[in-house]
This record gives C-alpha cells, structure tokens and sequence, in this order.
C-alpha cells in the first residue's frame, strides 16, 4: 500500500502536512544535497557522540523549504535524543523561553525556527542559557526585582533562520556551527522526486522528473509540492500515467513557468518591468507594487531571482537584468544591467 493511502486524514490541508513530514527524510544518509553541509555537521554530530557530549549549538541559515526543519529531526535522531520544536513568534516573553529551557532532558535538541524573530527578553536568556546551561528567573519587579539562578541540563540548541543578516552577533557567535543552506541542483531534486514518488507509490519517468525538477525553484519543498500537483493532473486526465507531457501541462495550470518561476516571482519581475523601467527601486516600493510585505519579497522571490540572474541587488536598489527582460519576452533596452555595450543580451 502506498504511504498516502495511510496518511488520509479528513482535512486537505492537514492531509497535505502529514504527506511533507512522511516524505523527510530521518536520517543524514537519507538526506540529498547539501553535501558540504552533510559532511561538516556529521563531523559535529560525530565527534559528540564519541566524547559522550552533546554537540556545539547549531545555526542554519537558508531559503525557506530548503530542509532546516528537516535536517533538526536528523540531528536529534542521529544524537538519539529527544526533540523539541519552537519558533521565534511563539517566544514572545522570557517567561515563555524559560518554561522550555527549565524543562529540558540532558542532552535534549532544542530548534527554534525563525530564531531572527525572537523578543529581545528571551533572546537574552538565551545567551546564557546557551552558553553557562543557566537561566536567570526574575521574581518581582522594579528596585526590589531579584534574579535566581537556575542551572538547565546541558542541551543542543538549533536555530534556524531564512535571514541570518538579522541575528544580533551576541546571538550568532554563541552557535559553534553555522549550516549556510544552498539552493539545490536540478539533479539533486531529481533524487528528491525520485524518492518522494517511491514513497507515494508513483511511477516518475526520468523526463517528467527533470521537467519537474527544472521547474522546482531549487527548493525539496517546492520538488515535492509540484509532484503532488503533477500526480492529481494525471490521475484525473491521463488515467495515472506520469510524462513528460502530463508534468508539463500541471505545472502550466499551475501557473509555473519553464524556469520555475511562480506568479509572485513573475509579478515581482513584472512591476520591476513594467512600473519602473527596470529598476533601480528600493524593495518596499517594489513590495508594495505587487501587493506583498517587503520581508515575502525579501525571503521568498528575491533569493531565487537574484540566483537565476534575473535582478541584482545594487547599492540603489533591485534593477532587472537583461536576461529578466528577456525571460517576459521583451527586448532589454541597451542600457539593461547585463546588457553586452553592443547592445544584445
Ligand atoms: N535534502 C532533502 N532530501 C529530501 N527531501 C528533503 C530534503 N530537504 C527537504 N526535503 C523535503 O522538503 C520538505 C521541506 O523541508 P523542511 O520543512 O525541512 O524545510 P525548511 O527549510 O525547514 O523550511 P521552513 O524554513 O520553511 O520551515 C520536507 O517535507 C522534506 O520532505
């Protein structure tokens, strides 16, 4: 039976959540890509296994999608610890850092996601707790406040961040590893989708799997999320058969285009286009032209556009390059970032 078949549950969204975390893989042997990253942190995870220690913290930085959370479960299960999950939001007050921190198992692997999004009382109880396994309780308040120490059981810490730029250094400098997580070759999500669809029970010809990885914005996220669109395309107009020709048609429905690029992407490099001459703009004048928060355009369009060469970041601002312009089928104008000084692309 395929592993979907178990996994129905009555609420789509919820179906859909339970198929991403069947789908990740449990351990660093299993993990594809990010083979730099693979071999530094087994090194980590190595060394403290032997010396019967748990491991410096570790901070990992990327794009959304590219497998931190993932990688965080890996990391507990090689250490065979046990694992909790938080985020920054959720860690509004020191109170709420030190409820997590005070109830810790020796050894336990501690993730925040979104560490950049910390409160700045927690994050200071952390620097501690990071770095002495204490946390410092304040009972009362204002001249008469008193701090009790309180000694934590030694843990492992791992934070994940899609915008390292923001960690306070007091903050960075307390992790002993820092994971910077690359976006993924066609090939290596070629392999994703391989084992995905072998998990789902889909039979991926190797072309429908590379027109599927072409188009997956270098994100396992986005690989796997794809092939869930291309499988219902298929099953529903061409009698369940994966090709080349049925993952195409999907992902054009979908509105993902040849290159991958979504419909944010594209209104991104649209208004970039269109609306002010191809740039220079500052990002949240770009962000409000398509509707967005700066920080959506920021994390999620602009690291993939940025990689495919399509804009550059200056000093002034975002500008197009000439391959954006080609890419809506427009000519650059000679002027265009990238432009040949004859005048072609
Ligand atoms: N290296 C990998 N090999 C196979 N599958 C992967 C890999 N990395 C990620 N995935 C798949 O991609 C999905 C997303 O990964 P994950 O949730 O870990 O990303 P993330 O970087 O934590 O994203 P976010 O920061 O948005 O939470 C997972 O369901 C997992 O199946």
């Amino acid at each position: 039976m395929s592993l979907e078949r178990d996994l129905v549950s009555p609420d789509a969204d919820g179906d859909e959540r339970a198929i991403e975390a069947a789908l990740r893989p449990k351990r660093l042997s299993e993990f594809i890509g990010q083979g730099r990253v693979r071999e530094q942190l087994s090194l980590v995870l190595e060394g403290a296994l032997r010396r019967g220690r748990p491991p410096d913290h570790v901070l990992m930085s990327g794009a959304p999608g590219l497998g931190k959370t993932t990688l965080a479960m890996i990391i507990a299960a090689e250490l065979g610890a046990p694992l909790r999950l938080s985020s920054g939001p959720a860690l509004e007050r020191a109170g709420d850092l030190a409820a997590i921190l005070s109830t810790l198992a020796e050894g336990e692997v501690l993730f925040i996601d979104e560490i950049h999004r910390m409160a700045r009382p927690a994050e200071e109880m952390l620097y501690l707790a990071m770095e002495d396994f204490r946390v410092d309780i304040v009972v009362g308040k204002g001249p008469g406040a008193t701090a009790i120490p309180l000694d934590i059981a030694p843990f492992t810490l791992v934070g994940a961040t899609t915008r390292a730029g923001l960690l306070p250094a007091p903050l960075r400098d307390r992790f002993g590893f820092v994971a910077h997580m690359d976006f993924y070759t066609p090939e290596e999500l070629e392999q994703v989708l391989y084992r995905s669809a072998r998990l789902l029970g889909v039979t991926l010809p190797p072309d429908a799997a590379r027109e599927i990885a072409r188009r997956s914005r270098g994100t396992p996220r986005i690989a796997n999320r794809l092939l869930r669109r291309v499988r219902d395309f298929s099953e529903v107009r061409a009698g369940g058969e994966v090709s080349r020709e049925t993952a195409a048609a999907a992902l054009n429905l979908y509105e993902v285009d040849a290159e991958g690029l979504d419909r944010l992407d594209r209104a991104v490099l649209g208004a970039l286009l269109h609306k002010f001459g191809g740039g220079p703009v500052g990002l949240s004048t770009l962000a409000v032209a398509v509707g967005e928060e700066p920080e959506t355009v920021e994390v999620v369009a602009e690291p993939f556009l940025v990689r495919q060469g399509l804009i550059a970041r200056t000093p002034r601002g975002r500008v197009a390059t000439a391959a954006a312009w080609t890419h809506l089928g427009l000519s650059p104008p000679p002027t265009a970032f990238g432009a040949s000084p004859g005048g072609g692309v």
